[in-house]
Order: C-alpha cells, then structure tokens, then sequence
C-alpha cells in the first residue's frame, strides 16, 4: 500500500457536535493507512515536499463527491440479519420469544452463519459502515465466524459472544460455566486471528438473561483483559419494569453493581433512563448506542438524545438489526432526525437534532462511544484512513442533482435521500473495501 492523496471537498467532525468543512482540502494517507497530513488544497505542494512526498497515488474528487470519515454502527446483531424487515408486529419481549430467539439458535448451522455473516458484513460495508459492533450469537463457534467475516471483508469491529443463561428457550441458553468457558474460548478465538481490526466485546444481552455474580464474573473478564462490553438498557417499559422487581434497583445501577459500567461499555437504547441513572453513565463515561429505527419497529419508545447530550453523555448511532431493518447508518442518521423531531412536538422550546448533529453521532460521536476516538472518527493526524466518498450525482440512484450544491448541502442530501448506491468507495485503514 503505497501513499495515498485525495483533493476535494472534506466535511468532518473536529470536536463534539460541530461540523467542519473544508471546500477545497487534502488528505494524505501513508503506507501504513494513517493519516499524515490535512489541509487546504493550496497547501498540498508545500506540504508534500515537507513529507518528502514522492511517487504518489492521487484521486481528485468531483464537485458532487465529498470525503467523509466511515460511518460507525454502534449496535447490530449479525445474526438478526436474515430476519431484516419481520416481525414488527411485537414488543421487544414478546419478539424476542416469537421471533428472534428462534432464529439465533439456527446458528448452530455453520453453513447458515456463513451465508448471512458475509452478507450483513459486506452489505455494512456497502453502505459504507467502517466499524461495526457486533452482537453474534450464543454460540462461540458462531461468533467466531462472525469475527473471521469481519477480518475477510476488510471492516473494523468488535464482536461478542452473546451471553445468556435464561429467560430464552432451554435450547437456547448455556449453564453458567459454559457461559463462561465459551466467552474464554471466544476471546482466544478472535485473538487467534490475528486481526488489530477485530476485537472481541464481552456481551451479556441484558439483565434479563443473566444474574448478578454471573455479570460480575464477566465484568471481571472484561477488566482483567481490558476489553470492551455492551449490552442493552430500558428498551421497554415491561422490560424495565421486570429489571426493577428482579434486581429492586434502577437498571444502571445493576449493572453498575455487576462492574459493568466502564468508559469501554456501549449500551444500546436508554429510552426510559431517570436523571439519577443519566447522571451515573456519565460519571462512568459510559456510551449510549441510539437506535431510532428499532425504537419505532418495535415500538419501544423514543430515546431523547438532546438530554443525554446536555447531561454529558456520549451517544453514537445504532442500526439495531433486525430490531431496524435497514443495515444502513445512513438511515439511522434520518431517523435519529425523525425520532427527535417527533420529540419536539411534545416538548417546549426543544430544538432537535439537525443533519450536523446525526453526522456527528454517526462519526465521531460513534468513535467516542466505542472508546476508539482515539484510533478513527475523523481526520485528524495519526489516526487511521477510515472513510467514504459519496458521490451525490450517481445514476440511478434515489437523488437527481439537479442544480449545484454546497458541501453542507450535499451533505444534507446524503442524510435525507442518499443511500448505498451514493457511497461510491469506502476505505478501512488505508485500504478499500468498497
Ligand atoms: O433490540 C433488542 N434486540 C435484542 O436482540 C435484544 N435482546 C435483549 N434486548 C434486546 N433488544
Ligand atoms: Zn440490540
């Protein structure tokens, strides 16, 4: 992999919630897929003889395309995918039992796992998701297909073995010890692979499917080894209300008893959380991963990202799949507009989240929330090249470009209208994958 120039219009998020936009800029890539410089494109020349620039790859981009860093899906289920577009017609618990256990413990078949592992990875990366957070199935084996998808196709992720001791089919469940020693075989596993992209993520599926000293015991699991965790918070009122009556506590505060709550946990949905639990993930630096689509599918409630963020804690976008139908970051993006619009009905002077602030939750925000700010999110110098190029004048797709557009404008056309079809290359760590 050689170095790497692209010249063109450049929009990213340089600090929480503001959006910069660079009208005619640079990015230079390096051999190892870091970014080693930015800048105005008046600024290249000069800039590459201080790097002492070369033979050089250079890609211009149109006045339609934008350089945009990845899209980063904070909460998806890998194994749901097959399940894309059915089943709305329940709750979440309800759904669970009809629906979704069902089909997970399917994946003891190898060769189905392999179908629709590649298939939701490389439609993810279409769309233009550089980094995703997998939930896989119960199933260690499975999980571990999952992770070497993943490593194949070229994204960025975390994978979890799901762990879940009741409350889902006997045939659906593992003892406590099994639980364990597959998480263990789970996380050798994925390290196996050798793979700095992918990375397992200890993953209880909530609090309903395992007790207190089991959590406990993956807390200590993911402490001792450093490693990520997520899992789900009040979805829904019923399961919100049978976390209370278990655990006679509020729903942050059990996993916090369970040392669950890190600054490397991602937690999808928070939809009913009271100040006092807010003000706990926040001390925690604990994430929310937003899920707007899910939230109406399954008619689960709307999340109010507004006071998460005013009560200072991170929150990236989630698909949620199959809880959301669509593996599209895009569309979360639209929906997390939709959601808070919707919100703003109902509230007084509340001023929703705009198209900046769902690219940001779709970027760095998402980067924040897994803890990997640090590594991807946008382009600063030194961290990894994760990007897309969307071209807002494709053929047949969803949006005829008509009359000129500013950056900001094509951008805002990517989030209402655009799609998979406008995401016209996509790179992972300097290489691309679409
Ligand atoms: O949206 C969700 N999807 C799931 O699979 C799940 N399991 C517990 N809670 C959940 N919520
Ligand atoms: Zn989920």
């Amino acid at each position: 992999m050689g170095v790497k120039i692209i010249v063109g219009q450049i929009i990213h998020c340089v600090a929480p919630y503001s959006v910069a936009v660079i009208d005619s800029g640079f990015v230079i890539i390096d051999e190892c897929g870091k970014i080693a410089a930015i800048g105005n494109a008046s600024d290249l020349e000069t800039t590459k003889k201080q790097l002492n620039l070369v033979a050089e790859d250079t890609l211009s981009l149109t006045k339609t395309q934008l350089l945009l860093p990845g899209f980063i899906d904070t909460h998806i289920h890998a194994p749901q995918y097959s399940n894309a577009g059915l089943g709305y017609d329940k709750p979440l618990l309800e759904w669970l039992d009809n629906y979704t256990y069902n089909l997970e413990k399917k994946y003891r078949d190898q060769n189905f796992c392999g179908t629709v592992f590649q298939a939701v990875v490389r439609k993810t990366l279409n769309h233009g998701t550089t980094t995703a957070c997998y939930f896989g199935s119960l199933f260690y084996e499975s999980s571990l297909l999952l992770a070497t998808a993943v490593a194949e196709l070229g994204q960025r992720a975390f994978v979890g073995k799901v762990n879940m001791t009741k409350l889902a089919p006997d045939d659906y469940v593992e003892t406590p010890e099994e639980s364990i020693e597959n998480t263990l075989k789970f996380i050798k596993g994925v390290a196996d692979l050798g793979n700095a992209l992918v990375q397992p993520i200890i993953t209880p599926r909530f609090a309903l499917s395992v007790d207190l000293e089991h959590m406990k015991k993956l807390g200590v699991i993911a402490k001792e080894r450093d490693l990520h965790i997520q899992t789900h918070i009040s979805e829904n009122k019923d399961e919100v209300e049978m976390v209370v009556q278990l655990y006679h506590d509020a729903y942050a505060n059990v996993y916090d008893k369970a040392g669950l709550l890190t600054s490397k946990t991602v937690l999808a949905h928070g939809i009913y959380l009271s100040e006092e639990e807010i003000k706990l993930l926040s001390e925690r630096q604990t994430s929310i991963a937003h899920c707007p689509e899910s939230n109406v599918n399954l008619g689960s409630g709307i999340c109010d990202v507004v006071n998460l963020r005013q009560n200072g804690v991170t929150v990236g976008l989630g698909t949620d799949v199959a809880g959301g139908a669509s593996p599209s970051i895009i569309n979360a993006m639209k929906s997390a507009i939709s959601a808070s619009t919707h919100l703003s009905f109902t509230k007084e002077n509340y001023k929703p989240l705009n198209y900046e602030d769902v690219f940001y939750l779709a970027t760095l925000g998402g980067a924040k929330a897994l803890s990997l700010d640090d590594k991807i999110g946008n382009f600063q110098i030194g961290k990894s090249f994760d990007a897309v190029i969307v071209d807002l004048d494709v053929e047949n797709s969803s949006v005829d470009y008509l009359s000129d557009c500013t950056p900001q404008e094509l951008l805002q056309k990517l989030v209402f209208l655009g799609d998979d079809r406008n995401v016209i290359k996509v790179y992972v760590n300097g290489k691309i994958v679409k």
